[in-house]
């Protein structure tokens, strides 16, 4: 027994846990009430390959987008496939390397991201951009080149082709790295790639949650000037003290908002629910970009005559590339930047997942996969 009321782990052959019942209709937190439980199923893991490395998960930190997938938000679009074992922050030490794997030895500290394979021959994929490849494979609830379904890191065990696996430098912890691999490219890459790392210049991050909060960290260690703004007062403290956030905008204050009206560069936007783009629009300088990285399910309302006049632009960005992933973690480990997270154990995260709905947690949930999930191997 555990504290999710029934019984869901513990002991015997686990190797993975994934979400009961998910038949792409029913309403998560519907699944939550009835069934209240994660189950733990066979061995899903593919045998180790030429190219591929295989590594027992340590750590994995929960997205939003798990949540999303879970209750198949992005049905639109995306739709999820169930058993669905999410994770895509993972972090784990390797157990076994295929015959032709040049990158990786046993022992080695590596850590997985969003996905785990590309065509290797489209233009994004000759820049370094596998993340916008047509035939990307995400980490969980895609179909891989074997025909098999992915499973996420919520699991002991994964096994991937080395060119999707990045290594952790050894001064990088693994609990407080693992969410670098979603939540740290996300919005690593767009302050790269839209210019916004430039020392002096003045970025805005919308929404403080997992991808916000890293987003000052590392817009900080850029030396760029750093404003939140945030639909919650009672985060100012903590942005500004804690995470070194130059001022905090509260997005319902119309005088706030009215004063900084013009003063951004560029704004980090990570929120994850429908939100008016009209104030956050208003806050940029002339040829400032809005930068959406957040899922929200419903489409925004573009104000077309606010983007005319300042030649403003908004756009978007999905994780990154391999290469810049691993220049991310490489940036990471010398400028000490890891998430704040709270350690979770496997069966508290079903719990988690019903707080991470209601942003309570500050400001990831990593889940302590290494100690808590029991190993079959
Ligand atoms: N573009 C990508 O590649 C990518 C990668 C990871 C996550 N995401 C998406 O980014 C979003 C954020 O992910 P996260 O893991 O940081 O989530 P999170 O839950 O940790 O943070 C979301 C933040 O948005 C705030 N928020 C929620 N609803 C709001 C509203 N209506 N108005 C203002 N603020 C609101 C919350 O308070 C929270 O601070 C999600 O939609 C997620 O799916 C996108
Ligand atoms: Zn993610
Ligand atoms: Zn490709």
């Amino acid at each position: 027994m555990n504290n999710l009321g029934e019984s869901s782990y513990g002991g015997g052959d686990v190797r993975e846990v994934r979400w009961v019942g998910g038949d792409g209709t029913m309403d998560f937190f519907e699944l939550l009430k009835r069934e209240r439980k994660v189950e733990v199923v066979g061995d899903l893991d593919r045998a180790t390959g030429e190219k591929d490395v295989t590594f027992k998960v340590l750590y994995c930190g929960i997205c939003h987008s798990d949540l999303h997938f879970i209750k198949n938000e992005f049905e639109s679009v995306w739709a999820s496939s169930y058993p669905l074992v999410p994770g895509h922050e993972i972090v784990g030490e390797v157990t076994e390397v295929g015959s032709k794997v040049e990158k990786f030895q046993v022992g080695d500290k590596v850590g997985v991201g969003c996905f785990v394979g590309s065509c290797h021959s489209c233009d994004s994929c000759a820049n370094n951009l596998e993340n916008y490849c047509p035939k990307m494979i995400v980490t969980y609830g895609s179909i891989y080149y074997d025909g098999t379904t992915t499973y996420g890191g919520y699991s002991d065990i994964m096994v991937a082709d080395e060119h999707f696996v990045v290594s952790i430098p050894d001064n990088l912890p693994l609990d407080g790295g693992a969410p670098l691999l979603c939540a740290g490219i996300t919005v690593y890459s767009p302050l790269r790639y839209y210019g916004l790392d430039k020392p002096g210049m003045h970025v805005g991050v919308v929404g403080l949650g997992g991808l916000g909060h890293v987003a000052v960290k590392f817009a900080k260690a850029m030396g760029v000037k750093v404003t939140v703004i945030s639909t919650s007062p009672n985060k100012k403290k903590e942005a500004i003290e804690h995470l070194g956030a130059d001022s905090f905008l509260v997005s319902r204050n119309q005088d706030e908002m009215q004063v900084a009206t013009g003063t951004l560069d560029g704004i980090i936007d990570t929120v994850s629910a429908s939100h008016p783009l009209l104030p956050l629009i208003g806050l940029l300088k002339t040829n400032g970009k809005l930068v959406l990285v957040g899922a929200p399910e419903k489409p925004p309302v573009l104000p077309v005559f606010p983007l005319m006049m300042g030649r403003k632009i908004v756009g978007g960005s999905a994780a990154g590339g391999l290469k810049e992933t691993q220049e991310m973690i490489n940036f990471a480990a010398k400028h000490n930047i890891t998430a704040d997270i709270e350690v979770i154990p496997i069966d508290y995260v079903n719990i988690a997942m019903e707080r991470l709905s209601k942003a309570d947690v500050r400001y990831r949930f990593v889940i302590d996969i290494g100690n808590t999930l029991k190993s079959s191997s």
